[in-house]
């Protein structure tokens, strides 16, 4: 700290003191917080870093089950690690080891027969940054109908129209795209702290972007802006082609902010404003204001860390905000009595507020299809680079040109450059084969999934029901994508240059086609169900929407019959954007800490 003046050596000093005080023990039980902020993730992060920077003179606890981000093993900067934070890793101590309920449902091809989906693990980040410390890193946000969508469910929904959604969009972005037009400025931001860059693509990458173009799939580059169709390449949350997670950006950012607020008067107590983050503290449920029973007045929450539980109590103006992400923030909701009167009583849990906390659970699901490539090259292992976006045919028929060109798509493709179907790994690997995966998601599902507790055990994971291709038309766009995605693998650059070959249909890595050689859709139905992954990106369980229409928050993100308590996070999101979620899920924090802000400056 040479050269430092004094303040800042103090400052710095008083930071890294905080930024360490969860591995010591000298914790008061039971403490006063203007606001408690439960969960470091996405939300979290940027909810902990508005809050303490626009209202003069709080502080803030933020608590996060996980460890620091700083303690985990170096593998989690790389880009795109999540295809090894499965529940059988090491990474166990930085996920909650969730897995998806398995399905068995009528056909809908011919529903005189019985398909399956198997369930699969379920990767959620549990340590500091959330989901966006263990991410793909791609930056997509969605469209502008996703938000105005939002908006139309009633007339004080208009502060999450498109434009509003844009404006937060642009404030927490720091994108860092060399030479921006005129046109890209329009939709992106340059001051904010999440980092966003482009990044170098391999040759093979080139050659799929020119075969698209054979296919009459337009080009894009930035699905950010006007138009979402076409091909292009991601963008990243990277800096340096690091990754840079939430943490990095907000919460590292509100760790600097260390003040004494001068006692109120001669001889008072001055009080320290900052933001502490408590890490490895799991909360366990909201402790209610019991003289207040009929109001449901939370007051603070109650925690477990090193073998004890603890209280963290609320200042008078303050709030308690749960930001535990789409699976952890219900869960805790129902642990506090908050949510389906059925599911609550069977665990003997007493009901203070009956809402469909839980339901609503919408996530993207995708399929893969894998190809080798026999032409020897350095590919890029850690991810995609590659994206494209186009309307599925809702019979399961081929993309029709319109449907290609069609300026709102429902369908998101990208090419990884290895093989990623688990089905395949380790043949293709035994085999020395380099491959590609070809992978189509979901961007509308129309099947709606569902979580509920099991237990009324604050550490029993909730039981995790996503219903994917419940409904027909998701399985029709889900063929007609795969189908396009054969052709491009087809073509013939591809097949020329390096030798790109679909496998796993009829051949010794899988067999999927009927006898005469062809999928047809039964075969398809098949092959798309035992194929079905997840982009996890689980939203929607505690819906923003008014109470008539199924919400459990109203439009400022407070629960409905309580006091004191929202949820900020990607549970409250009422549709799925056509897109990944990290930012759609920071847009919504900074929202909410406007929205924060503006009460607190209202109450006496
Ligand atoms: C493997 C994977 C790949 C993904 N890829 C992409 C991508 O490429 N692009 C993209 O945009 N999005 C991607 N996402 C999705 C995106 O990262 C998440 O949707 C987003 O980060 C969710 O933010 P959140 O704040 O809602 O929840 P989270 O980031 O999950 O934060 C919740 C936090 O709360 C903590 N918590 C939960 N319960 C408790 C409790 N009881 N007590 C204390 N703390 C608690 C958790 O440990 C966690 O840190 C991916 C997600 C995963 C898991």
């Amino acid at each position: 700290m040479e050269g430092l003046k004094y303040d800042e050596k103090i400052r710095n000093l008083w930071s890294e003191s905080i930024h360490n005080r969860s591995k010591r023990h000298n914790i008061r039980a039971d403490a006063f917080y203007d606001f408690i902020i439960v969960g470091a993730g996405t939300a979290g992060c940027v909810l902990a870093r508005e809050l303490i920077y626009n209202i003069p003179n709080i502080n803030i606890l933020v608590l996060e089950a996980g460890p620091s981000n700083t303690q985990v093993n170096g593998r989690m900067r790389e880009p795109c690690t999540y295809g090894s934070f499965d529940t059988a890793s090491n990474e166990i101590e930085i996920d909650w080891g969730y897995t998806t309920e398995s399905q068995k449902m009528p056909s809908i091809i011919d529903p005189t027969k019985e398909v399956s989906y198997n369930g699969s693990f379920y990767p959620r980040g549990k340590v500091v940054g959330g989901c966006s410390s263990v991410n793909g890193m791609i930056y997509i946000r969605g469209q502008k109908f996703d938000y105005d969508l939002w908006a139309a469910q009633s007339p004080e929904y208009k502060i999450w129209d498109y434009e509003h959604c844009l404006e937060a969009f642009k404030a927490t972005e720091n994108n860092t795209r060399e030479n921006p037009d005129e046109e890209f400025k329009k939709y992106h931001g340059s001051e904010g702290l999440l980092h966003v860059q482009d990044v170098e693509i391999q040759d093979i990458t080139k050659d799929i972007v020119k075969s698209a173009k054979k296919l009459g799939i337009p080009d894009n580059n930035d699905f950010n802006g006007a138009k979402q169709n076409g091909m292009g390449i991601y963008q990243y949350t990277m800096k340096s082609g690091k990754r840079f997670s939430l943490a990095d950006g907000y919460l590292a950012d509100a760790l600097k902010k260390v003040e004494i607020c001068p006692p109120p008067h001669i001889g008072g107590v001055g009080k320290i404003v900052s933001v502490n983050v408590k890490s490895s503290a799991h909360v366990l449920n909201i402790i209610w204001d019991e003289e207040k029973k009929d109001e449901n007045v939370a007051i603070g929450v109650k925690y477990f860390y090193d073998g004890v539980v603890y209280n963290a109590f609320i200042a008078p103006k303050g709030e308690l905000i749960l930001c535990g992400g789409a699976i952890n923030s219900p869960q805790i909701l129902m642990l506090s009595g908050i949510g389906p009167k059925n599911n609550l009583e069977e665990y003997n849990i007493k009901v203070r507020k009956e809402l469909p906390v839980g339901h609503n659970l919408l996530d993207h699901v995708g399929s893969v299809i894998s190809a080798k490539v026999s032409v020897p090259g350095n590919y890029n292992s850690w991810g995609s680079e590659l994206g494209f976006f186009h309307k599925g045919n809702v019979e399961g028929k081929f993309p029709s040109q319109e449907e290609i060109l069609d300026e709102h798509p429902d369908m998101q493709c990208y090419v990884v450059t290895r093989i990623m179907d688990p089905d395949l790994v380790d043949e293709t690997s035994k085999k020395n084969i380099q491959g590609l995966s070809l992978i189509s998601v979901l961007n509308y599902p129309s099947s709606v999934g569902h979580l509920e507790l099991c237990s009324s055990n604050p550490f029993s994971p909730p039981k995790l029901f996503l219903n994917y291709y419940e409904k027909p038309d998701d399985l029709y766009r889900m063929i007609s994508s795969l189908k396009l995605l054969r052709e491009l693998c087809k073509q013939l650059s591809l097949n020329d240059v390096w030798g790109v070959k679909e496998i796993g249909f009829d051949d010794e890595f899988g067999k999927w086609c009927s006898s005469d050689g062809k999928m047809h859709d039964e075969d398809w139905e098949r092959y798309i169900l035992s194929k079905a992954h997840s982009s996890f990106h689980p939203c929607g369980t505690v819906k923003m929407a008014p109470e008539s229409q199924g919400g459990c928050v109203n439009h400022r993100l407070q629960v409905y019959g309580t006091k004191n308590l929202r949820v900020v996070d990607s549970s409250i999101l009422p549709t799925i954007p056509g897109g990944n979620l990290n930012a759609p899920t920071a847009m919504v924090a900074w929202r909410a800490s406007k929205l924060i802000k503006e009460d607190y400056d209202n109450k006496v």
